[in-house]
C-alpha cells in the first residue's frame, strides 16, 4: 500500500489526468447503470401490453401509445450507449496521454538519479540490470495506474449503486452482496503476499539474465573468440527456467485461491438469483423488476472481478517497482561511502596547508617553482570499498604547467590516482588540493581533460564523439583538434568521414583510431589540467609519434599527469613519480632518477637488456622500450 501511495505521490503532476479519467469512468458507469432500468421498464410495458390483450390488436389506439413508449425506451438505450462509447473513448485518450507522461516521469527521474549516483555504485551494477529494472517498472506501474484510475470510480459507483438499489427493492439482496464484497476482497488480499514474494524472486532472475545479456551483446567478440556462446545461452536459459518453476508455484497458488474465491462468489450469487426468481413468482417483483434486478446482479459481479484485476495489477506494480524505488531511495552520499574530494588549495600559502614533504615535491626548476602547486596529494590513503588500501599515504605536488609521469607496477594504483584526482571516489584519509576544485565536483571535472585507458566512445559519429569534449564546438574547431590528434590521418578513409557512425563504444574503429578520437575529445575540452592514462598505448610507433607531437603542443603551459607505457615518452616529462606498495618511492627529473638506482633506473636497465626475464619484468610495469 505504501508503494502505491508512493507511486501516486511520485506522479502527482498527473493528478488532472487521474481525475479526468475517473470522471469519464463515472459517466460511463452511470450510463451503464441506466441500462437495467430502461430494459426493466420496457419489459413491464411489453408485459402489460401482452397481458392486457392490446398487443394482439394492431388497430387499437393503445398500441400506438405503447409502441411510442418502447421506441422511446429503445432510443434511451441508444443514447446511453452513445454516451458510454463517446466518453469511454475520451477517458481512453486521457489514459494514453497519462501513460506517456508517466513513462517520461519514471524514466527521467531514474536517469537523473543514476547520473547523481557515484562511481562506486557502477562498480557493482550491471548495465542490463539497470535497464531491465526501468522497463519493468514503467510498464507495470503505468498499467496499474491506468487500470486503477479507470476502474476505481467504476468500482465504488457500481458497488454503492447496486447495494442501494437492491436494498430499496429487497434488503436481503443487499445483505448478501454486502457479504460478497469483503469476503472476495479478503480472499484476494490473502493471495497477495506470497504472490509478491515469488514475483520479486522472478524479477531478480530476469534482472541478472538481462544484465549478462547486455554484457554479452556488448562484448560479442570476446564471447565468440572463447567459444562462449553455448555457455552464455545455457546460463541465460537457466535463469528463465527458474522463473518458470517460480511461475508454476506462483500461478498454482493464485489459481487455487481464485477457484476458492469464485466458488464463494458463485454461492452468494446463487442465493441472490434464487431470491429474485422466488420473489417474482410470489408476486413481490414484477417481471420488469426481475429483468432489472437480474441485470443489476450481473453488474454487481463486475466490481468483484474488477477488484481482482486491480489487485493483480497492483501486485505487479508493487513487485515491479520495488527495485526501481530501491534505486530511487539510494542516497548518493551514502552509496559513495564518503571521503573527501579534491578541494581548492588554501589561500594561506602552501607550506601552511600541507606537509613539508608534499611541498618539497614541487620540482626545482619546474615552471611554477615557489608558486602554489596546481595539484597536491597530502598523505592520501585510499582503497576501494572495504578492500585493502591501494594507496597507503601518497604525497606529491605538481606545479602549474609541470608535466609529471607516473610509473609503477601494473595494479599499483596509477589509474586510481587519476580517479581520485577527478573526485570519482573520496579518499580514506589525507587531502587532495587542486586549483579550480573550489566550487564543487562539476567545476573540478571541468578543469581536467582526461584520456582514459579505455577510449570508450559513444555510438554517434566521429565528429559527435570529439564534440563531446565541448558541446557546441564548430566543425572547424573539431577538425582542428582532430588534426592535432592525428584523427585526420584515417578519417578520410572512413565511409562518411567525420560523419561516420562508429558503432557501440566505437566498435567499428581500431583501438588506435579510438584512442586518437579520445585524445581529440580531451584536447577540445581545453582544460587547464590534462590527464593521460596510457592514452597512446594502442598506437603504433609512427601514429604515436604524430599524436605525441599534438599532445606536446597541447601540454605546453598545462599541468599534465601522464601514465605512459613508453619509456621514451616518460623521459621527456619534467618529473617522474614512481609508486611502490601504495606509496611514492621516488620523485625527480628523469635524469636524476635514471641514476638513482630506483624503479625508473631499473626499467631503463631492463629496456637495454635483451634477456627474456628482463622483458617480462618490463611488462609488469606496462612499459615498452
Ligand atoms: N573499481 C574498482 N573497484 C575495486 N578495485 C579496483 C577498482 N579499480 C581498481 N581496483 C584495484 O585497485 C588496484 C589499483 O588499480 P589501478 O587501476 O589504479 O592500477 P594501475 O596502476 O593503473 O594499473 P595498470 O597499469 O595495470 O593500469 C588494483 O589492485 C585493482 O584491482
Amino acid at each position: 500500500m505504501t508503494t502505491l501511495l508512493r507511486i501516486l505521490r511520485f506522479t502527482r503532476t498527473l493528478a488532472p489526468y487521474y481525475v479526468g479519467i475517473m470522471i469519464a469512468a463515472a459517466i460511463v458507469t452511470a450510463a451503464g447503470l441506466a441500462v437495467p432500468f430502461i430494459t426493466g421498464r420496457a419489459t413491464d410495458v411489453v408485459v402489460d401490453a401482452v397481458s392486457s390483450g392490446i398487443a394482439g390488436d394492431p388497430a387499437a389506439e393503445a398500441v400506438a401509445g405503447t409502441v411510442g413508449t418502447v421506441l422511446l425506451l429503445a432510443l434511451a438505450l441508444l443514447a446511453v450507449s452513445l454516451v458510454e462509447a463517446g466518453i469511454g473513448n475520451v477517458g481512453g485518450y486521457w489514459g494514453d496521454v497519462m501513460s506517456a507522461k508517466m513513462r517520461t516521469i519514471l524514466s527521467t527521474r531514474y536517469f537523473e538519479q543514476l547520473l547523481a549516483l557515484p562511481q562506486r555504485y557502477y562498480d557493482d551494477e550491471l548495465t542490463g540490470t539497470i535497464v531491465a529494472r526501468l522497463n519493468r517498472s514503467i510498464s507495470e506501474v503505468t498499467n496499474f495506474m491506468k487500470s486503477f484510475s479507470n476502474l476505481f470510480v467504476t468500482l465504488i459507483l457500481t458497488t454503492v449503486s447496486v447495494l442501494a438499489i437492491s436494498a430499496w427493492y429487497y434488503w436481503p439482496l443487499a445483505v448478501l452482496l454486502a457479504i460478497a464484497y469483503p469476503v472476495y476482497f479478503w480472499l484476494t488480499a490473502l493471495t497477495s503476499r506470497r504472490w509478491q514474494r515469488l514475483e520479486g524472486e522472478k524479477n531478480a532472475h530476469v534482472d541478472v539474465a538481462s544484465g549478462r545479456f547486455a554484457e554479452v551483446v556488448g562484448q560479442m567478440r570476446v564471447v565468440k573468440s572463447f567459444v562462449g556462446e553455448r555457455r552464455e545461452l545455457n546460463a541465460f536459459a537457466d535463469r528463465f527456467a527458474r522463473t518458470e518453476t517460480l511461475t508454476e508455484s506462483q500461478s498454482r497458488h493464485w489459481h487455487r485461491m481464485d477457484a476458492l474465491r469464485q466458488g464463494v462468489l458463485h454461492l452468494i450469487f446463487f442465493g441472490l438469483y434464487a431470491i429474485i426468481f422466488v420473489q417474482t413468482v410470489t408476486g413481490r417483483f414484477t417481471p420488469g423488476d426481475m429483468v432489472m434486478l437480474v441485470q443489476l446482479m450481473a453488474m454487481a459481479r463486475q466490481p468483484v472481478t474488477s477488484l481482482s484485476w486491480v489487485v493483480d495489477t497492483a501486485q505487479r506494480a508493487i513487485a515491479g517497482s520495488k527495485s526501481y524505488f530501491e534505486v530511487m531511495d539510494l542516497d548518493p552520499a551514502a552509496v559513495d561511502g564518503g571521503g573527501e574530494r579534491p578541494v581548492e588549495p588554501r589561500g594561506d600559502g602552501v607550506g601552511a596547508a600541507g606537509s613539508a614533504e608534499a611541498d618539497a615535491a614541487v620540482g626545482p626548476g619546474s615552471a611554477g617553482a615557489g608558486a602554489p602547486p596546481a595539484i597536491a596529494f597530502r598523505g592520501v590513503r585510499f582503497g576501494y570499498g572495504d578492500a585493502d588500501e591501494v594507496l597507503a599515504g601518497v604525497d606529491f605536488a605538481v606545479a602549474p604547467g609541470e608535466r609529471v609521469a607516473f610509473v609503477g607496477e601494473s595494479g599499483g594504483g596509477k589509474t586510481t590516482i587519476m580517479s581520485l584526482l577527478m573526485g570519482l571516489y573520496g579518499v580514506r584519509d589525507g587531502r587532495i588540493e587542486i586549483a579550480g576544485a573550489g566550487r564543487g565536483l562539476e567545476d573540478l571535472r571541468r578543469s581536467i581533460g582526461v584520456v582514459f585507458q579505455e577510449p570508450a566512445l559513444f555510438s554517434g559519429t566521429v565528429a559527435e564523439n570529439i564534440a563531446y569534449g565541448r558541446p557546441g564546438a564548430s566543425r572547424a574547431e573539431i577538425e582542428a583538434v582532430a588534426a592535432r590528434a592525428a584523427v585526420d590521418r584515417f578519417v578520410d578513409q572512413l565511409p562518411d568521414g567525420y560523419d561516420t557512425v562508429v558503432g557501440e563504444r566505437g566498435i567499428k574503429l581500431s583501438g588506435g583510431q579510438k584512442q586518437r578520437i579520445a585524445v581529440a575529445r580531451a584536447m577540445l575540452k581545453d582544460a587547464p589540467i590534462f590527464v593521460l592514462d596510457e592514452a597512446t598505448s594502442a598506437l603504433d610507433t609512427k601514429s604515436e609519434r604524430l599524436v605525441q607531437a599534438g599532445l606536446e603542443d597541447l601540454m605546453g603551459g598545462r599541468t599534465s599527469l601522464i601514465i605512459a607505457h613508453r619509456l621514451s615518452t616518460i623521459a621527456e616529462v619534467d618529473r617522474i613519480v614512481t609508486l611502490k606498495d601504495g606509496r611514492i618511492d621516488e620523485i625527480g627529473p628523469p635524469a636524476e632518477l635514471a641514476a638513482s638506482g630506483g624503479i625508473y633506473a631499473e626499467l631503463l636497465a631492463l629496456q637495454a637488456s635483451s634477456a627474456r626475464a628482463d622483458r617480462k619484468r618490463l611488462q609488469d610495469f606496462d612499459v615498452v622500450g
